[in-house]
């Protein structure tokens, strides 16, 4: 198995408050690996360490093997391949549906300014290239057919998959799953489900989430992390982790949410 982000020894804290606590793991390449914790576990803090939102105090984020992400600004993530999505969902309010996902091709600008400019017959044909290759994204998403509305004025569970499109457009490695569900309806979050799976094996990619629905978390993950108050307390399959007592006793009070 190849590793394609290693996490070590991770810690970050905000004034006295200490948000990760030395936290290691790996995640293997074309894995589908699930962060899970209560709230404040610290599980975003995580996610804005390897996106590289915030720097952390200590330790170590390696990517593919070779790339030190501390070397990586946050604008640079998705040219080594690295690409997320929020908690929140974070589209452009003035372009439409197809426009949103063409803004997350970030080599639309190859040839240059100059020749974009001039609209040479390359750029043109390029062009075309990515707005098809965005349609095709809108078709795999199941939202073809709403490419010309407004990409905001959409339901909210839409506008999740729009931002998810974004992601792919920008051919990623590995894409970082923030609370996906989130804000989703059942059958929603059911589709949902279904995609992620079919986006790790179509697009050949890696994913990590976060996620408070653990029907989801135990239905697409193969490996999970527990973490509460910034540290690991159990890593597993699934079913380890559902019968694993220090994943229960954090969940106390919430156990439904544990066992899907
Ligand atoms: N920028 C920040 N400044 C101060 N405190 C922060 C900041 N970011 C996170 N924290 C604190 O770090 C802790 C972990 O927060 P984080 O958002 O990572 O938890 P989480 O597991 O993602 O929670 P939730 O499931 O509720 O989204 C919390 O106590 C939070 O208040």
């Amino acid at each position: 198995m190849e590793p394609i982000l290693q996490v070590e020894d991770l810690s970050i804290s905000f004034g006295g408050l200490k948000a990760i606590d030395n936290l290691s793991f790996t995640v293997e390449k074309n894995a589908i690996y699930g962060l899970i914790g209560p709230n404040g576990a610290g599980k975003t803090t995580v996610f804005n360490c390897i996106s590289r939102f915030y720097t952390p105090d200590k330790g170590k984020l390696t990517f593919q093997g070779h790339i030190n992400l501390l070397d990586y600004k946050v604008h640079q993530m998705v040219d080594i391949g690295l690409v997320r999505t929020f908690q929140n969902v974070e589209l452009f309010k003035n372009l439409t549906v197809l426009e949103n996902l063409i803004i997350g091709q970030h080599s639309i600008t190859k040839g240059g300014i100059l020749s974009q400019g001039f609209r040479l017959p390359f750029v043109k044909k390029e062009e075309k290239r990515i707005r098809e290759k965005a349609l095709d994204i809108m078709d795999f998403l199941g939202i073809r057919g709403i490419e010309h509305f407004p990409g905001a004025a959409q339901p909210y569970g839409v506008m999740k998959l729009i931002e998810l499109g974004r992601a792919l457009m920008s051919n990623p490695k590995m894409i970082i799953l923030d609370e996906p569900a989130a804000g989703m309806n059942h059958s929603e979050t059911q589709t949902l489900t279904n995609l992620i799976k079919k986006i790790r094996d179509e697009f050949n990619v890696t994913i990590i989430l976060v996620e408070h629905d653990m029907n989801l978390v135990m239905e697409v993950c193969e490996k999970i992390c527990a973490i509460n108050f910034g540290s690991k307390i159990a890593e597993g399959s699934p079913k380890e982790i559902q019968n694993h007592p220090a994943v229960q006793e954090a969940y106390l009070g919430k156990e439904d949410e544990v066992h899907a």
